[in-house]
C-alpha cells in the first residue's frame, strides 16, 4: 500500500526533491539556531563585545531571513506537490469509472462515487506533501536534537529522551484506532452524498407524493450517522493530542527541575540550561509536527485504500487482447444458444437463438420483464453473457473492441437522457466532430427545425440538467438527431416513440423508416399498433422466444401474439 502511494511521487522527483531538500535546511537551521544562543550568553556576552554581538545579531537575522523564504518554498511547492498527486489519482479514478461495465453501476449508489472522487481524496494531497517530509524531518531533528543534548549533559538528555517509547506507542495505538474512524467516517459521508443525490435527482417524485418530511427523516438518519463517526474521530484525536501535551508538558517540567538542580551544583551553566530549554522547544515540534500527521496520516490513508479498492474492481466486459477494430458492419446479428442473468443462477435468457438478417426490422415484444431489454442490451456488449456467442456479420463481439462495436450501434431510450448543456452540444454528442451543416440536417430529420426557428438562442439554447427545460416529445426528437448524426449500422428503438403526441409520432415514425432503411433495426415495443409492419416480430416470454413471424402470421397461429394483441386492443392487458 505505501509503496503503491509512494510511486505517485514519480513524476513529481524534481519538485519533491526540492521541497523536501528545502525542508531539511530549515530543520537544519531550526537545530542550529539555540547553538548560537548559548554561544552568545556563555561566551560573547561575558566579553562585553558590543561589535561582535551586532554581527552574530546580524547573521541570525540573516539566517532567519533564508529560513523564511526556505519555508515559503516548503509551504507553496509541497502542496503544489500535494495537490498535483490528489489530481492525478481524481483522473485515474474518473478514467477508470469510466471502462467499468454496466454491472457496476447497477450496484453502486452515484452519491458514493463521487465521494470517492471528492471527498475521500481531499486530505490525500496533505499526507502525499506532508507526510515523508514531516515524518523524516521530525526523526531528523529528534536525532539531531538528542546528540545536541548528549553533548550538552547525557544526563539531562537521556532525562528526556524517556518519553520516547511512550510517544511511540500512543502514536501506533491511536493511529489504528484513528484508521477505523476514518474509514467508517468516508462512509458516512458516502451515505449522505448518496441520499443527496438521490432525493434531489427525484425531487419531481418527492413532492408529487408530498414526501419532503420523509425524505428528511432519511436524510437527518444519515446525516447523524456522519456526525457520530466524526465524533469518534474527534474524540480519539484529542484523547491522543491530550495525552501527548501532557507527555511532553510533564518532561519540560522533569528538565526544569534537574536542569535547575544541575546548575545550583554547578554541573551545567546557565547558557547550557537556557540552551537545553530552548533545545526541549525544538524536541517538542518534531512531536507536534507526529501529532498533527496522527490526525492527517489515517484520514489520507483510509481515501487511499477506499481509492485503490475502486481502481482495483475490474471491469467485467474488457477487451480481449486481441481484440480487432470492427470493421463497417452490415449488421447481421445472431444469437446461438445465449445464456445470460444479472445474478448467477438467476438467468433472464436461457439458451436463446435468434437470427437477424442485415437491413432487417424485427420487434422484439412480449410481457414485462420478459427479458426484450435485455437481449438488445447484450449486443453492444454491455453485459458478458454467461454461455453462447453474439456475432455480428459472423464475428463473435468478444473478438471486437468495445468502442469500435458501440460506435456501429444507436440506441434511442424511451428514458431519454439528455447532459446540461445546449442543444447542439447535446446532438454533436452523436459525434463530436460534427460540422455546423451536419447537427442542423440531423436537426431537420428529427423534426426539430420548427422548435429550434422559434428559440432566440436557436441551437445555442440551454435545456437544463437532464433536458429539463424540454417537453418530453422535444426531448425525444433530440436523443434521435444524436442518432441521425451518429448514422449506425445497428439500431435499437426501446419503444422510442411512445412519449410523442400522435401528430409528432408519425413524424418521427417516418424519419425512423427513413433511418432504419438498410439497417438492421431492433424494436422494443410496448403497443403492437406500432410494430404492425416490421419485417418480423419476436416474442419474448420468461421461457425464451415462443413464436416469431409476421404480424398476420402470428395472428393467424392462434398463440401468445394473438392473444397478447387481443388483449392490447380490447384494451384489458399491457404487453
Ligand atoms: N440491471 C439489472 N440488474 C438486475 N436485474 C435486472 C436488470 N435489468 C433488468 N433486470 C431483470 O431482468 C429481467 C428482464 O428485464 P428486462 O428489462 O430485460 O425485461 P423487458 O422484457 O425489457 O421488460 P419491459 O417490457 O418491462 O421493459 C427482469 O426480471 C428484471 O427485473
Amino acid at each position: 500500500m505505501i509503496r503503491r502511494f509512494l510511486s505517485f511521487y514519480g513524476p513529481y522527483k524534481g519538485l519533491f526533491t526540492l521541497d523536501f531538500s528545502c525542508a531539511v535546511v530549515v530543520a537544519l537551521l531550526e537545530l542550529g539556531f539555540p547553538i548560537g544562543v548559548q554561544w552568545m550568553i556563555d561566551k560573547l556576552l561575558p566579553t562585553g563585545n558590543w561589535g561582535l554581538i551586532t554581527w552574530v545579531c546580524a547573521g541570525l537575522l540573516a539566517l532567519y531571513i533564508v529560513s523564511m523564504g526556505l519555508q515559503f518554498v516548503v509551504a507553496y511547492w509541497g502542496h503544489k506537490l500535494g495537490i498535483n498527486i490528489e489530481t492525478d489519482m481524481r483522473k485515474n479514478l474518473f478514467q477508470h469509472i469510466q471502462k467499468l461495465s454496466f454491472r457496476f453501476f447497477d450496484n453502486t449508489k452515484t452519491g458514493q462515487i463521487m465521494s470517492r472522487m471528492t471527498n475521500d481524496l481531499f486530505d490525500l494531497g496533505e499526507m502525499a506533501h506532508h507526510g515523508p517530509e514531516d515524518m523524516f524531518i521530525a526523526l531528523m531533528t529528534l536525532v539531531g536534537v538528542f546528540g545536541i543534548m548528549f553533548m550538552v549533559n547525557w544526563e539531562l538528555a537521556c532525562i528526556t529522551f524517556i518519553v520516547v517509547p511512550f510517544l511511540a506507542w500512543i502514536i501506533v495505538y491511536f493511529n489504528q484506532k484513528l484508521n477505523k474512524a476514518a474509514t467508517q467516517m468516508f462512509e458516512q459521508i458516502a451515505d449522505v452524498n448518496a441520499r443527496v443525490e438521490d432525493s434531489v435527482s427525484g425531487i419531481r417524485v418527492v413532492k408529487s407524493f408530498g414526501n419532503e418530511s420523509f425524505e428528511m427523516e432519511r436524510f437527518t438518519k444519515n446525516n447523524q450517522g456522519f456526525r457520530l463517526a466524526k465524533l469518534r474521530s474527534y474524540f480519539t484525536i484529542s484523547l491522543s493530542a491530550s495525552s501527548i501535551y501532557m507527555l511532553t508538558r510533564f518532561i519540560t517540567l522533569v528538565v526544569l527541575v534537574f536542569g535547575a538542580w544541575y546548575a545550583y551544583q554547578g554541573k551545567l551553566t546557565y547558557g547550557e540550561l537556557v540552551g537545553f530549554l530552548l533545545y526541549i522547544n525544538i524536541f517538542l515540534k518534531p512531536i507536534e509536527k507526529i501529532n498533527a500527521l496522527l490526525e492527517l496520516y489515517p484520514k489520507g490513508m483510509a481515501g487511499f485504500r477506499r481509492y485503490c479498492e475502486l481502481m482495483d474492481t475490474e471491469p467485467d466486459v474488457k477487451d480481449a487482447e486481441d481484440a480487432i477494430e470492427a470493421p463497417k458492419l452490415k449488421g447481421n446479428i445472431e444469437f446461438s444458444n445465449v445464456t445470460f442473468g444479472y445474478e448467477n443462477h438467476a438467468h433472464v435468457l436461457k439458451g436463446v437463438d435468434l437470427q437477424i438478417r442485415a437491413g432487417e426490422t424485427v420487434a422484439l415484444v412480449g410481457p414485462s420483464g420478459a427479458g426484450k431489454s435485455t437481449l438488445c442490451s447484450l449486443i453492444p456488449r454491455f453485459y458478458e453473457i454467461d454461455d453462447g456467442a453474439v456475432t455480428i456479420d459472423g464475428i463473435d463481439i468478444r473478438k471486437m473492441t468495445q468502442h469500435s462495436l458501440r460506435n456501429q450501434i444507436g440506441i434511442v431510450q424511451q428514458d431519454v437522457f439528455l447532459f446540461n448543456g445546449t442543444i447542439r452540444e447535446n446532438i454533436a454528442y452523436g459525434r463530436l466532430d460534427a460540422t455546423e451543416e451536419q447537427i442542423w440536417d440531423a436537426a431537420r430529420k428529427a423534426h426539430l427545425e420548427g422548435m429550434l426557428q422559434g428559440l432566440p438562442d436557436g441551437l445555442d439554447t440551454f435545456i437544463g440538467e437532464r433536458g429539463l427545460k424540454l417537453s418530453g416529445g422535444q426531448r425525444q426528437r433530440l436523443s434521435i438527431a444524436r442518432i441521425f448524426l451518429k448514422n449506425p449500422s445497428i439500431l435499437i428503438l426501446d419503444e422510442a416513440t411512445s412519449a410523442l403526441d400522435t401528430e409528432t409520432e408519425t413524424m418521427i415514425q417516418q424519419a425512423l423508416e427513413q433511418l432504419s432503411h438498410n439497417r438492421t433495426t431492433l424494436i422494443i415495443a410496448h403497443r403492437l399498433a406500432t410494430v404492425r409492419h416490421a419485417d418480423r416480430i419476436v416474442v419474448v416470454t420468461e421461457d425464451g422466444i415462443a413464436e416469431q413471424g409476421k404480424h398476420e402470421e402470428l395472428i393467424a397461429a392462434g398463440g401468445t401474439y394473438s392473444r397478447l394483441s387481443a388483449a392490447q386492443f380490447s384494451g384489458v392487458g399491457t404487453v
